[in-house]
């Protein structure tokens, strides 16, 4: 799915309005009968509503949002801030709540704010896209208020205060709080941000018919992949085929005391469906291999306990590299020599991506096209540290570009950063994956697809779609707590066969 900016939402609105077309007042309408929807199904009207309402069309959503739960019988009380100008469509709202509410009042100073009581539900309709600069006087006072209440807050579109990409870190600025924000139509950069976390608990888009021709048309670097956007053709599997069909990996992993990360990461890549692994290690590791992972075939380096060298590459459809490997001054000099003459698609992990930090400008030397796959500590060894997740992933994009590699970004909604500057944010996945393997297990996920002949593009864009998914899947039925890196492989099976079936 594109998302943009929220300056394009606004022209996507507009050209909506326009093209469809759809009177502006009518799509607020469509917007507030979405979120109307939406709560319904989530609230009984037992509990007090409190909307807080803005000037502009966020407050008019709210209003709107106001009469259609008062017409079933919710005990809606509207309050919305004083201002100068009002938008037009919230002047229309505000007259058809009037016809059929008494309970809206204006707020010109915090003696206006409502008590509110713990099991309130409070709708945040204060600012949305439009939110121009920080917020300071009496909408600040406001949204303390509103945070220092223990009740439960639905924002609209996006929690008042927050920018719809950037925000300073750390964020000084009043922000409301949600308990849940349901976002129009598309969700928001910043939703992907971990410093915003305390702001966006929960969030969902609802789709409001926003025009396809805008959507189309209106350029934008970022994508968040959904289910629907995996295109499972590239995972067919010929009837005549046979082992040679789905290519040949080769797993460059583990040291002494780490041969753990290469099983897993080569468990992983047979798992996705490659036709052939082949496990290179050092010596120490050729029982381990031979017994932990019998599909694979085991090669061994000449030295004992870490990489020195490499096979001849000619038989493999792609390499991973750095699973366990460890630091040793031969193993850098190895992945020096592979990253210089690899014409095969590299994916490098973890102390591959380590030692290539201490040169970076190896990466100009590349042959073959790569794929990174660094968490946030990683990627700082590599690229230097940032103030913010927003300007890491900038970061991000300017080096994917420079160096022409695929850059994936790990953590919550990892980032699949592509040179040509998209950036795809990962929708599966959760917190139970944070523990020792998983990544591990993600690039061999990758390098499975990628030597079954996926472009590196889609092999880093599904690898960690169906990595997050097999995560969730497992932790349907283990819970976060005890997930482990076993549990993610041994659900990669069914996160494959939950696409195939779609
Ligand atoms: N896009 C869609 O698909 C659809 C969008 N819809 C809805 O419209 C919302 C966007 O509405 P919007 O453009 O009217 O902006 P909104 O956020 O209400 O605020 C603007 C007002 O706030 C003011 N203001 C701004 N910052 C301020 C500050 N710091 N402190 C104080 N004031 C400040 C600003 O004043 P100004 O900056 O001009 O001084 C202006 O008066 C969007 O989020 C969604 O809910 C749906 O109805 C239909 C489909
Ligand atoms: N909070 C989270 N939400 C979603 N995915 C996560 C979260 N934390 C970690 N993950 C995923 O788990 C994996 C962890 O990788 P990594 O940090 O390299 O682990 P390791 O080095 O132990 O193998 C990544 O794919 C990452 O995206
Ligand atoms: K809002």
């Amino acid at each position: 799915m594109k998302i943009f900016r929220t300056e394009q939402v606004k022209y996507i609105d507009a050209y909506t309005i326009q093209n469809e077309p759809i009177a502006s007042i009518d799509l607020m309408e469509r917007a507030a009968h979405a979120l109307f929807g939406w709560f319904r199904n989530r609230f009984h009207n037992n509990r007090k509503v409190i909307i807080f309402c803005g000037p502009g069309n966020n407050g008019g959503d709210g209003l709107a949002l106001a009469r259609m739960l008062l017409n079933v019988g919710y005990n809606v009380h509207t309050y919305y801030l004083s201002s100068k100008s009002y938008s037009e469509d919230f002047n229309t709202n505000l007259v058809r709540l009037k016809e059929a509410s008494s309970s809206i009042y204006m707020i010109n100073s915090p003696k206006d704010f409502p008590k509110i009581e713990p099991d309130d539900i409070i709708v945040d309709a204060l600012f949305g896209s439009g939110l121009s600069r920080p917020i300071e006087g009496l909408a600040a006072d406001l949204i303390s208020s509103i945070n220092s209440s223990n009740a439960l807050v639905v924002a609209i579109d996006i929690p008042s205060g927050l920018f719809g990409e950037e925000n300073s870190v750390p964020n000084s600025n009043p922000v409301v709080r949600a308990s849940y924000c349901l976002s129009l139509q598309f969700p928001k950069i910043a939703f992907f941000m971990s410093e915003n976390e305390e702001y966006v608990k929960d969030w969902r888009t609802l789709p409001i018919g926003l025009h396809p021709d805008a959507i189309e048309q209106t350029p934008s670097p970022y994508f968040y992949t959904t289910l629907s956007d995996i295109s499972t053709n590239l995972l067919n599997q010929s009837k005549f085929a046979h082992k040679g069909s789905f290519g040949h990996v080769l797993i460059m992993a583990g040291s002494y005391s780490m041969m753990g990360a290469a099983c897993l990461c080569s468990k992983a890549s047979i798992r996705s469906g490659v036709g052939l692994a082949t496990l290179y290690i050092p010596k120490c590791g050729y029982e381990i291999a031979q017994t932990a992972v019998p599909e694979a075939l085991a090669l061994t380096d000449s030295n004992d306990t870490h990489l020195t060298n490499y096979p001849d590459l000619n038989k493999f459809s792609a390499i991973c590299v750095g699973p366990g490997m460890g630091q040793d001054t031969e193993t850098a000099s190895m992945i020096r020599s592979l990253i210089k003459n690899s014409t095969k698609p590299l994916v490098i992990d973890a102390d591959g991506l380590n030692l290539i930090s201490k040169n970076i400008d190896l990466l100009q030397e590349l042959k073959a096209p790569a794929i990174l796959t660094p968490h946030p500590g990683e990627f700082d060894r590599l690229f230097g540290k940032s103030s913010s997740s927003w300007e890491q992933l900038q970061k991000a994009i300017s080096m994917a570009q420079r160096y022409g590699v695929i850059i994936v970004l790990k953590g919550a909604y990892t980032r699949v950063v592509l040179p040509n500057g998209e950036v795809h944010f990962n929708s599966t996945g959760n917190s139970g994956m944070a523990t020792g393997g998983s990544g591990d297990v993600l690039s061999g996920v990758i390098a499975g697809l990628l030597a079954r002949g996926l472009e590196p593009k889609d092999a880093a864009i599904i690898g960690v779609f169906v990595h997050g998914l097999a995560g969730d899947l497992a932790a349907d039925d283990f819970g976060k707590v005890s997930l482990c890196a076993t549990d993610i492989l041994n659900y990669i099976c069914k996160a494959f066969q939950h696409l195939t079936k779609k």
